[in-house]
This record gives C-alpha cells, structure tokens and sequence, in this order.
C-alpha cells in the first residue's frame, strides 16, 4: 500500500468496487499525468474519472492483447507518458464514444448469468462484441440491464459474496434507476391516484476474476451530467452524485409526452370550438377587461396572477383536494377502464375517481402571443433544477437551486402517452424487484363522458422515457409540490398535462417532493409500496424508516 494518503484513498475507494491496486495505479499514474497533480478532479464524484480511467486503460490493453484476455501483471510496465496533445485527442474520442454502449449480439439467448457472460466474452475477443449507438431501441437498453446485473447498492453486496466465493469474481457496477414494467392503481376514495412500476438499475461494470484478468462490463453512458437534457429545455438540468452510490439513472429525457403506441390522440384545430379558444385577443389575455373564453373553464378568473403565479385561491383548492380528497366528489365509472384493464371478462366495479379542476391555456387558435399570461405550462420549465442523490435512501431526487415563490410552475410530469391495457401488459412484464416509478393515470375527467373506449383511457409512463419529473421522490401529506390537470391541445380531456405547482415557498436547494397519494396499508395493492423514509412528522408508512428531515 502507497505511503501517500490521497494514494491510499484512491486505492481504497476502488477496492470498495473490486479493483485491485495493481489496475489502479497504472490508470491512477495516467490521471495524475493528465490533471498535472490535481486531486480535485480525481477525487470528484467519488473518483468517478479514476474509474473511468481504469476502463480505458484496461480495454486498450485488451485491444492490444490479440487474445483479448488482459493480464494484471505488476511487473508491466506503466503506460507510456503521453503527450499532452495527444492526451487531449484521447480524452475527446473518449467523449466522442460516449454515446455507445456494449450489448450482446442481436437473437443470443439472454444468459442467466450474464455478468459471468460478459466476462467470459470480453476474455475472448473485444471484437466479438457489438458496439450499439444509443439510438438502438431503449427497450433493448433496459432489457439487457437485467442480464448485467448491476448495482452499486449493489458493489458492497457483490463485494461482500464474491469474496466469499472461490471464484472470487468481483464486480464493479454503476447501476441506473431506470425501472421497468408498471401497474395502475386507479383513483380510489383511499386516495389512490397514481401507478407504481418497478425499477431496475445498472450502467456499467467491471469484473475481475480469479485468474487476474480485468474485463469490462461497460455502459457508456447516454446522458450529459452537465445537462441530463441534452438541451431539451429552456434550462440545463445537471446531475450530482455526493454520495457516490450509484451510477447514471437509465432512461431516454423526453420534454414532452410521446405516444408510446395504442393511445389515441387527435389533436386539430377543426376540433377546437369557438368557446375553447379566444382568437379574437391579441397579446396578453390578462390585461384584458373582461376574461376571454379561455378562462371558461375556470369560472370565467384565469387560475394565474400577472407575475405568473398560481391564484391563491386556485391553490388553496388544489391542496384541500390533495389533502383531503374524500371531502370532494368522486366519480364512479359504469363500465371503468382501469379495472377493464386488468380484467376484461369480469372487471371489478370502479373504485371511483377523483373529479379534479382543469386549467386551461390558451394555444394556437388563440389570438394572443406566446408571451400570454395564460400560457405558463407550455412554455416550460424556467427555474433551475438539479437532480441530486438524497441522502435518506430514496435514490435520486430533485432540488431547486433558487428560491421558489408560493403558486410557482416547476415542471410537468412528462412521460409514454400508454394505455392502461399497455401499462397493465408492462406491469406484467416487471420483474418486481425494482425501484418503481409512479406513472400518472389521467382519469381527472373519466365521469363527464359514456364508457370510455381503451385507446382513450390513458396514463403518463416516465420509466423509459421522461423528464426530470421522474426525479421527484414521494412526502407524505406535506410535499412542496402539487400536480394540476392542464389543458392545452385537447378540450376533451382523454388526455391533458400534469403540472407541478409549489404549495409554498420553496427554498434553494431544498428537495422537490410530492405526495404520490399511496395507501401504505392497503395489503391488497398489486405491488408492495416501498418503504417511506420521507421525513414528514405526518408520514402514513407505518413500516416506514422514519427519517425525520431534521435526522438527515
Ligand atoms: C418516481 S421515482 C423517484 C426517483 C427515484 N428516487 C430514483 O432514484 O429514480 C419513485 C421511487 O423513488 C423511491 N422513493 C420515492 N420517494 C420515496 C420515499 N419517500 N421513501 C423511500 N423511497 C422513495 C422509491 O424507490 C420509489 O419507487
């Protein structure tokens, strides 16, 4: 062991993820080199660059090796000091391939262990592989985490059985906190209004077995840590890992809902009427006299303040709807879709839905500009956000970076446009296991039509493909955050947005949370609730862990 402490850590902290000293320190030299000494940029992100050093280094060597196998030897000699130049052109391919990932070949059976797979493969030839770019189907992407299993919640569990068994294969693993699969749990009295689906995680490994020799399990990733949008949004949204505990979250940013497949949506100005729209305004709506008819649908008081700002009464409703839902009117389906959805032959009776209040923004038929008062939703998100690791064991979360007045727009939740058929058959499909995201069902007007027809029952999926809503973690009763039905595009309301609002003042860089509505004790949910360490003195997991913020 080195005799420099900043030496020490750094070998530490690899050997926390199976790497050997002897794969550290060539990587380790290099990065020194390259960062002229500077330890601030290894130990960043918990030596995340050193780790990514170890891989280059390492699948160059195997490049190198014509039999692939890559030796671990200490007597090797330590990579050549390259010239900074040529450094600089290293690093910028490096980036360059950051889009691609490594999968199996097309039509290979999925192998049941297919960490041990990927080692043996990578052994054999680096060739062998396929090289996938990340526009290959995201699907795939999420299918194959399963087989590389992964996850740093995860590196100290493998840690811990590898080295009791006599292979001694460790494993080095980023995971994601992609999900996969969902299931619907449809607006209920008991407050049920959301959807649970489960997650699964990984990114990229490193295996090390017996025999010395280092293989890569690899994902590069497919998102920018500077801006996870990728330049989507009117804003950059980046990503920090304090902890260190786990890897990029697997999914595909996607600023504005998408059609996964059967959902039907039809959206034309022919289908809007003259009372949907106000094309004789011009400018801004709220400085006008009299509300035009965009504020119908609000009682005729447009729901936003000059400053852009929710109404306050318009929010106090909201949050009494949100708090006490039993104390508003419920809607109970004749034939309803989300019980049709997971029995066709013999569906339950409805379990109700929660009728909801719209708010509705003016769009293209209108008259007025962009810069309408009544268009906040539209134009997206404009505070800055970042997505961080909690502390508290909930995984990712969101935060505001800037302080946020009471009644602001924060984002929407935006997602897979599914049917509940569509979720329901994803749902099926999940292993269970995961970390589960909540999709939305968008049944805030289910009661004002006849039997609604599958394709136009719809729900928000954000496990494959979202925004940074999918961040937002769960608080019981006291969350910041509340979700709104928005109309834009579609007066009928099969299909609307969902809107966060802040319930309050909102400090910076306090977490963003809302209140999934989950009924912890119902023993009869599908899929078992996670358990809550939301912090909130009102907290209903009676299992929970009852992290108070305070604790944190
Ligand atoms: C919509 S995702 C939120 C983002 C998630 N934390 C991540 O890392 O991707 C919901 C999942 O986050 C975790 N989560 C959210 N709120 C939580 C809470 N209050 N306590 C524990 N876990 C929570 C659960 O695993 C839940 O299934």
């Amino acid at each position: 062991m080195a005799s420099n402490p900043k030496i020490c850590e750094a070998f530490n902290a690899m050997q926390v993820l199976g790497i050997p000293e002897r794969a550290v320190k060539p990587a380790l030299k290099k990065l020194l080199d390259l960062y002229d000494g500077n330890w601030e940029l290894i130990e960043a992100e918990n030596y995340r660059a050193l780790a990514d050093a170890i891989f280059e280094y390492e699948e160059a060597k195997g490049l190198e090796d014509n039999e692939g196998a890559v030796s671990c030897d200490e007597s090797e000699p330590p990579l050549k000091r390259s010239h900074r130049g040529q450094q600089e052109n290293q690093v910028s391919s490096r980036m360059e391939r950051s889009s691609t990932m490594w999968l199996p070949e097309k039509g290979e059976i999925a192998p049941k262990n297919f960490r041990q797979e990927r080692m043996d493969s990578s052994r054999s030839s680096l060739k062998d592989r396929r090289r996938v770019t990340s526009s290959d189907s995201c699907r795939e992407q999420f299918d194959d985490k399963k087989k590389c299993t992964t996850s740093s919640e995860i590196a100290a569990k493998d840690v811990k059985s590898t080295s009791e068994r006599a292979s001694s294969t460790v494993h080095f693993k980023q995971p994601m906190g992609g999900s996969n699969g969902a299931l619907i749990i449809g607006t209920s009295k008991k407050g049920l209004n959301k959807m649970e689906l489960r997650s699964s995680s990984d990114s990229f490994g490193l295996d090390v077995d017996s025999s010395q020799a280092l293989t890569f399990c690899k994902r590069r990733s497919i998102h920018d840590i500077n801006d996870i949008t990728k330049g989507a949004e009117n804003v950059k949204i980046s990503l920090v890992d304090e902890i260190g505990s786990e890897g990029l979250p697997n999914f595909f940013y996607l600023p504005e809902n998408t059609i996964y497949q059967n959902a039907y949506l039809h959206f034309s100005l022919a289908r809007i009427s003259d009372e949907d729209c106000c094309s004789s305004c011009s400018d801004n709506c709220l400085s006008s006299l009299v509300p035009c008819a965009c504020a119908r649908e609000t009682a005729g008081e447009f729901a936003y303040t000059p400053r852009g700002l929710l109404k306050r009464n318009f929010l106090d409703t909201y949050i009494s709807m949100s708090k006490e839902p039993q104390k508003h009117h419920y809607f109970y389906c004749e034939d309803c879709p989300l019980e049709r959805s997971k029995n066709q032959y013999l569906p339950d009776p409805c379990k109700g839905h929660l009728v909801r209040k719209f708010i509705k923004e003016c769009w293209r038929k209108c008259g007025c500009s962009m810069y309408c008062g009544n268009r906040i939703v539209q134009r997206g998100i404009t505070f800055k956000l970042q997505v961080f690791m909690t502390h508290e064991g909930k995984g990712w979360g969101l935060r505001t970076l800037e302080a946020l007045p009471k009644g602001a727009f924060v984002c929407e939740y935006v997602g897979e446009i599914l049917t509940n058929m569509e979720l329901y058959e994803r749902n099926k499909q999940s292993n269970g296991n995961d970390r589960h995201t909540y999709p939305v069902l968008l049944d805030a007007d289910w009661g004002s039509e006849g039997v609604l027809k599958d394709e136009e029952a719809l729900c928000l999926d954000a496990t494959f493909y979202g925004n940074v809503a999918r961040f937002i973690n769960h608080r019981c009763f006291d969350a910041n955050l509340l979700e709104i039905p928005v109309e834009i595009e579609s007066p009928d309301h099969h299909y609307y947005h969902l809107a966060f609002f802040t319930k309050r003042k909102v400090d910076a860089l306090e977490e963003l949370t809302w209140d999934y509505a989950i009924d912890f004790a119902d023993e009869n949910h599908p899929i078992k609730a996670f358990q809550c360490c939301c912090g909130s003195e009102f907290c209903r997991d009676m299992n929970g862990k009852g992290i108070k913020a305070s604790d944190s």
